[in-house]
C-alpha cells in the first residue's frame, strides 16, 4: 500500500536529511506506529505519502502508484484515498459536528442524499450520535478528535495517516481514540500513526518503525515504543 525505495528528503541545501535513504513497505490493512524523537522525520514521512512534499532522491509508491509520475492534477485523487488526523484536530470552528464531517464529502462533490445517510452512520461509528449540532468548542478534546477521525474516514479512504492523534489527550481518552483507530483498521484501512505515546505503543503491540535523525533504525512486528526492552 505504501512503499519507500531509498527515499531521502533534504529540505534546505546543506541541511542534514530529514529522511535518509529510507526503504520500507507497508501492506494493505497493516497498522504501523512511527516512532522517534522530535525531528527524527516522522511528519516528513507522512507528508511524502500525501505528496505534500516530494523526495530529494528515491521513490514513494502509494496504492501501486509511483508518486514521482503522478501529475499535479491527479494529486487530489490520491488524497481522496488518504484520510489524515492531527494532534490539533483542525476542525472548522464555525461549523457543527455534522457540517464538519459533511464538508469532507461536499468538497469532493458527493450528492446530498449520500451525505445525509453517510454522515450519521460515521458519527454513530465514532460514538458521537446525538452530538451532530454541537460546535467544536462545545466538545471535549477526545470528542473533537472523534469528529476529526469521522471526517477523515467518512469517505472510506484506503489509508489513514495520524500525526500524534493522542498528543493533546489524557491517557484514558487516548485509549478510546486508539480503540477507534483499531476498529477502523479492522475494516481493512491501512493505518500509519506517528506518536510519542509510549504507553499506547506498548499496549497495542503493532508493527513499530523507528526513525532516528532521518534513518530507519528499527522495524519490529508486535513492537514496543523503546528499543532494547
Ligand atoms: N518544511 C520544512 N522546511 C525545512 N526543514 C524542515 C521542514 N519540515 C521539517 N523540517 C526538518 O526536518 C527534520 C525532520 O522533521 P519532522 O517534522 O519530519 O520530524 P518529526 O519526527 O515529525 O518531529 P516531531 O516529533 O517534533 O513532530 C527536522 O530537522 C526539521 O527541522
Amino acid at each position: 500500500m505504501i512503499r519507500f525505495e531509498n527515499v531521502t528528503k533534504v529540505y534546505a541545501r546543506g541541511a542534514r536529511p530529514a529522511l535518509d535513504q529510507v526503504s520500507l513497505e507497508i501492506e494493505r490493512g497493516e497498522f504501523v506506529f512511527l516512532v522517534g524523537t522530535s525531528g527524527s522525520g516522522k511528519s516528513t514521512f507522512l507528508h511524502l505519502v500525501m505528496r505534500e512534499e516530494r523526495p530529494t532522491a528515491g521513490k514513494v509508491f502509494v496504492a501501486g502508484r509511483d508518486l514521482s509520475l503522478l501529475s499535479t492534477w491527479k494529486v487530489p485523487h490520491l488524497r481522496r484515498q488518504i484520510g489524515a488526523v492531527f494532534q490539533d484536530f483542525r476542525l472548522l470552528p464555525n461549523k457543527t459536528v455534522f457540517e464538519n464531517v459533511a464538508f469532507a464529502l461536499q468538497v469532493i462533490g458527493k450528492p446530498r442524499h449520500h451525505i445525509m445517510t453517510t454522515v450519521p452512520d460515521v458519527l454513530e461509528m465514532v460514538g458521537l450520535a446525538g452530538m451532530e449540532k454541537r460546535r467544536p468548542h462545545e466538545l471535549s478534546g477526545g470528542e473533537q478528535q472523534r469528529v476529526a477521525i469521522a471526517r477523515a474516514f467518512v469517505n472510506r479512504p484506503s489509508i489513514l495517516l495520524a500525526d500524534e492523534p493522542t498528543g493533546n489527550l489524557d491517557p484514558t481518552t487516548s485509549l478510546g481514540i486508539m480503540r477507534l483507530l483499531d476498529r477502523i483498521n479492522r475494516t481493512g484501512t491501512t493505518v500509519v500513526m506517528a506518536t510519542h505515546d509510549d504507553e499506547i505503543v506498548d499496549q497495542m503491540r503493532k508493527r513499530v518503525i523507528e526513525l532516528s535523525t532521518g534513518e530507519m533504525v528499527r522495524d519490529q512486528s508486535r513492537g514496543v515504543y523503546g528499543s532494547g526492552r
